[in-house]
């Protein structure tokens, strides 16, 4: 990974040769122009200037190499080497867009693939848009608040950078269209709502497309649903099919080939394999969108570009003082995102995995910081806690059997029970006899809340015919994230967090390889709790426990004193 060089130095203005390389449809700048590293005075120059700079060297250092190399002999460019992926809060705005502009140009060895998110909040708002036109069947829905923002931003935002309107004044005009559709037929089914809120994606991408090329710097703009990105029709959670991964690759690298140019491609898009409409990932899914395009394509790293330093050691909204995490594994990176941590997509690490390619997390408003890096395997002899996560609202059940002993088979029945309600399990704790478990919410959340209630409903009616169940709500899962061969220290310590601080914990589980140990709590307690832990594992010193459990004994003693909860 390039270290950040950024593109600082004596003030080099060259109009001339800026203008024409506009009208040079030969500069493919990623493909063959080999930029120079940064000159080391710090004076911050705009993304124009910058560009103008990358045109004056390539032009003065490579003329010859650019001739006999694409042209003359008309060879292939450079491969495409890495994704970056700049998240809502990454494009949030104009200046936003020319800061991850100046970004990427900052990485003149790289020749990136770039997928964005939608601008900012723009998804929330297309969601409440649509939402309100289906319950209020409004009449003009042009006035709806939503959409006049939606409207605003992206016209401010074009206005600001200086692109053509046109580069989006058909997806504002489909947008209300289609918001009326939805007004009139009072319908707003999972695949309308995926079509909605593809708008955020196909405005946000094309605008910055528009824009790099304005700079005269050649980018081409893809919808996810037109380049390959095949996915189930699961509407609003689908999931990618294999057949992406050869389609992208062959679209992608085809059009580089024969015409290089950056792809800029819509975060969170794909295409449903039977009904072909447009399908989403999952919230936060422009993360799979990219370790997706990073496997298909073999790229030396995938980067995903946040508002926070990294992986943290947990959510920085419930304790600030969370540092970053320097490198993770992919299993602990999966198994914090599939256990709440917002920061990552909770699939978005099986294609990096599988095609062992490293994602690294950066900062998009401070990329100094060294970020996380996501890696097959790490040294683990120091490593006791990785990172704390929280899911709240978590629906916890206790199901025993009705009949106590041997009763082999029940396991399967109880399971068997969920597998043709299509319900998701989470996190399981069992005898033969009795079993508790929690359900996945990112699978419930997805439906009506109506339909969550009556399925609720029929989980418990389906169990009660072999067992006593009982449903406790408004659970959270605290899940460590760590060395599981520290267990018995991360359990020690957790548990006399839990104990000084009068929590009971209700359940526990832990699996033999994996790299997380759950606890259940109430919500009302839970955020207290992960403050106290963090306290307890990331603020006090560990060095001693560790060594001392190393050593021999089996017994680790704490030495500092334990934390109780505050808010
Ligand atoms: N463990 C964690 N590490 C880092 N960020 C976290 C963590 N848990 C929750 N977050 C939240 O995730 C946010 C980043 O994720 P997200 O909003 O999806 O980024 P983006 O939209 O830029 O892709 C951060 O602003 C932070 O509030
Ligand atoms: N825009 C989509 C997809 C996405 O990945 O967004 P972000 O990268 O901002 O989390 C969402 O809000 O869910």
């Amino acid at each position: 990974m390039a270290t950040l060089s950024h593109f600082s130095g004596v003030k080099t203005p060259c109009p001339s040769i800026f203008k024409r390389s506009v009208h040079f449809p030969q500069l493919d700048f990623v493909a063959t122009v080999p930029f120079v590293s940064a000159p080391s005075k710090s004076v911050k120059v705009s993304c124009c200037e910058r560009v103008q700079r990358l045109v004056c060297k390539a032009q003065a250092t490579d003329v010859n190499r650019k001739e006999t190399k694409n042209e003359s002999f008309g060879e292939a460019p450079d491969e495409l080497t890495c994704v970056m992926k700049f998240g809502g809060s990454s494009v949030a705005s104009a200046e936003r867009m020319r800061e991850v502009a100046d970004l990427i140009l900052s990485f003149p060895e790289e020749r990136p693939v770039i997928v964005l998110s939608a601008m900012g909040k723009t998804t929330n708002n297309l969601l409440l848009a649509g939402e309100k036109a289906q319950s209020c069947g409004v009449s003009n829905v042009s006035d709806l608040q939503e959409l006049a923002f939606i409207k605003e931003l992206h016209l401010r935002t074009i206005d600001e950078l200086g692109v053509e309107s046109s580069t989006i004044s058909k997806h504002l005009l489909e947008l209300e269209q289609l918001l009326n559709g939805i007004a009139l037929m009072k319908e707003l089914t999972p695949r309308a709502k995926d079509y909605l809120v593809s708008f955020g994606e196909c405005m946000s991408t094309r605008i910055f497309s528009a824009y790099l090329n304005k700079l005269g710097v050649k980018a081409r703009q893809y919808d996810a649903f037109e380049m390959g990105i095949i996915t189930t029709d699961d509407f609003t959670n689908a999931d990618i099919l294999e057949a992406t991964y050869p389609a992208v690759a062959k679209r992608l690298t085809g059009d580089w080939m024969s015409n290089p140019a950056i792809p800029i491609v819509t975060g969170f898009l794909g295409k449903g394999w039977r009904t072909c409409a447009v399908t989403t990932l999952g919230r936060g899914g422009s993360d799979l969108t990219a370790t997706t395009i990073g496997k298909a394509l073999g790229l030396r790293e995938i980067q995903v570009w946040k508002d926070v330093d990294g992986v943290l050691t947990c959510d920085p909204n419930i304790y600030p003082r969370a540092e970053t995490v320097p490198y993770l594994t992919f299993d602990e990176a999966a198994e914090l995102a599939y256990f709440g941590a917002q920061v990552l997509h909770p699939q978005s690490m099986r294609p990096a995995r599988e095609g062992d390619i490293p994602v690294r997390v950066k900062n998009s408003y401070n990329p100094k910081a060294p970020g996380t890096l996501i890696v097959k395997t790490r040294d683990m002899s120091k490593a006791v806690l990785t990172s704390i996560v929280l899911k709240r609202n978590v629906t916890m059940l206790d199901i025993a059997s009705t009949r106590m002993l041997g009763q082999f088979g029940f396991l399967a029945k109880v399971f068997s029970i969920f597998e043709d309600l299509g319900i998701s399990v989470d996190v399981v704790a069992t005898s033969e006899v009795s079993i508790s478990l929690t359900l996945d919410p990112s699978k419930l959340w997805s439906r009506e809340l109506i339909q969550q209630a009556s399925e609720l409903d029929n989980v418990v009616e389906e169990l009660e015919k072999i067992a006593v169940v009982k449903l406790l709500q408004n659970r959270s899962i605290i899940s460590l994230i760590g060395n599981v061969q520290r267990s018995s220290l991360i359990l020690e310590k957790a548990f006399h967090v839990m104990r000084t601080n009068g929590v009971n914990v209700q359940m526990i589980s832990q699996g033999a390889s994996k790299v997380n140990i759950s606890l259940i709590v109430n919500d009302s307690e839970a955020e207290q709790c992960v403050r106290a832990l963090h306290h307890s594992f990331f603020e006090s010193d560990l060095s001693e426990l560790v060594w001392e459990s190393q050593s021999g004994n089996g017994y680790a003693t704490t030495t500092t004193p334990l934390p109780t909860l505050s808010n």
